[in-house]
């Protein structure tokens, strides 16, 4: 490997929400630890950015990544971060029927599920899992693996081998589970204690975290749930599990636990609300549970595709971002049926549309509505805040690790076309508002027709993890 790399051409990135910052002809130095060391724009030379960074370097040290574009068709954008998918599930994607969640979770989920003590099978469905996704630009991923332990140690291997940023969470579920597929306290506590063990003194990967995962407040017991909310504050440990996603589970939540003023309240008093916990869904929220979200700093994972498909509900993110709660994009693979985040982004801008459409007032329709902008943001710093992990990733500043992929539009056999008029045909020195528009355009048109082809190189923590060209 070499000892410091340089990256060169049209960066974008967003650095806070509805803000597109696009930074032509830039030059981004990157130690051998994938720290960015340097951000230099108007660059005329990387190589000379990179001796003059740091003179006791040499020449042939110095890996140049040179995109050679000035039309903006080819861009660097940080990797995508899904804040919650079922590796698990992969082989059910696309398979839900006319189900909703619980009868979903009975007919097509607990039984592939269960099957995940075979290590070899589980071999092919994660490794499958981690390729596709890196392959769409996903750098960090928040995975739920299944009860099994010697499987969800297996996922973090893999995870560190392709070089994937990842949290492991080994699902907890000790009632209200079929007889084949649940586990009994002692044996929850084991298996976590496992899974936390391998990670943070086997593998030893610091890209790779465990995640306390109690699957959903239906299927953990007060006492389960007690034992993981302790465990977490002791050990400092990220947590995620499922709220509000289905009316009936909202039913089935208040007759279990009748002593809780709100589904959101069955977890906080179990202190499982915290800033390192992700909450997948949200989408029946009262207001008095949102304000309750907000102040233990926990944050959303949004999950459209998902929400669609098994006909849960339209999530409220408007109202989230309007209370700075931290939202994320999750593919919820196989609630949702595609492992794509550029595709969950743009079903993320849909359904905002379908909420602003069941308002009559055009100032409020106007301002339900998420922009390309919003969404990128969610897939990128926003969901890198829902981690807690915004101090490392999720954009382009001097100290983050250099998570990146390379899109290119003009890629052969992609579903972009950009035609003559719509470059945005950067000038050697020349950056003008034109310019400007028509790059924004072009982000449009890769959101809405761009897809895992135009995704060519792939970086986490300045290692190439994935590459089309190969
Ligand atoms: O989208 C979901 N996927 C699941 O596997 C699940 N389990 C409980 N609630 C859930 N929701
Ligand atoms: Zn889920």
């Amino acid at each position: 490997m070499s000892k410091f790399s340089v990256f060169y051409g049209t960066f974008v990135d967003t650095p806070a929400l509805s803000q597109l910052r696009i930074r032509p002809r830039t030059s981004i130095g990157v130690s051998a630890d994938g720290t960015i060391q340097f951000i230099k724009a108007e660059s005329q030379n990387p190589l000379q950015d990179a001796l003059e960074f740091d003179p006791t370097l040499r020449s042939w040290e110095i890996n140049v990544v040179d995109t050679f574009d000035h039309q903006g068709t080819t861009f660097f954008f940080p990797g995508f971060i899904d804040t919650h998918i079922h590796a698990s599930q992969y082989p059910n994607a696309g398979i839900f029927g006319s189900s909703t969640l619980l009868d979903w979770l009975e007919t097509y989920t607990f039984p592939l599920e269960a099957n995940f003590k075979n290590l070899d099978s589980a071999r092919a469905i994660y490794s499958k899992v981690v390729d596709k996704t890196l392959a769409n630009g996903t750098t960090t991923a928040s995975y739920y693996t299944t009860i099994d332990a010697d499987s969800s140690n297996l996922m973090a291997d893999l995870c560190a081998k392709r070089g994937q940023r990842a949290f492991i969470g080994k699902v907890c579920m000790d009632q209200n589970s079929p007889d084949y597929y649940i586990e009994t306290l002692p044996e929850c506590q084991h298996a976590t204690q496992k899974v936390v063990n391998h990670i943070q003194n086997e593998l030893k990967d610091d890209k790779i975290k465990p995640i306390l995962t109690p699957r959903f407040a239906p299927t953990c017991s007060s006492e389960m749930m007690t034992w993981l909310g302790n465990f977490a504050h002791e050990q400092g440990l990220h947590i995620q599990t499922h709220l509000s996603e289905n009316r009936k589970e909202l039913d089935w939540v208040k007759e279990l636990f009748p002593e809780s003023e709100s589904y959101t309240d069955v977890y906080d008093s179990h202190r499982l609300l915290t800033e390192k916990t992700v909450l997948a869904h949200c989408i029946h929220l009262s207001d008095s549970e949102l304000d309750l979200i907000k102040a233990r700093k926990s944050g959303v994972s949004h999950c459209p595709i998902s929400n669609s498909s098994i006909t849960s509900g339209e999530c409220e993110v408007r109202r989230m971002l309007d209370q700075n709660i931290k939202v994320g994009l999750g593919t919820d693979v196989s609630g949702g049926f595609d492992l794509s985040i550029l595709s969950t982004a743009k079903q993320a801008l849909l359904v905002s549309r379908h909420l602003a459409m069941k308002e009559s007032d055009p100032e409020t329709q106007e301002r339900l509505k998420l922009s390309v902008d919003d969404v990128l943001f969610l897939s990128s710093l926003g969901g890198a805040q829902v981690l807690d992990l915004d101090k490392t990733v999720g954009s382009f500043e001097v100290g983050k690790q250099f998570d990146t992929q390379l899109i290119d539009l003009n890629v052969k056999g992609s579903k972009v076309d950009v035609f003559d008029w719509q470059y945005a045909k950067w000038s050697e020195t020349d950056r003008d508002a034109e310019s400007e528009t028509l790059f924004k355009d072009l982000m449009a048109k890769w959101l809405f027709t761009g897809d895992d082809r135009n995704t060519v190189l792939v970086w986490v923590a300045g290692r190439q993890v994935f590459s089309s060209l190969d």
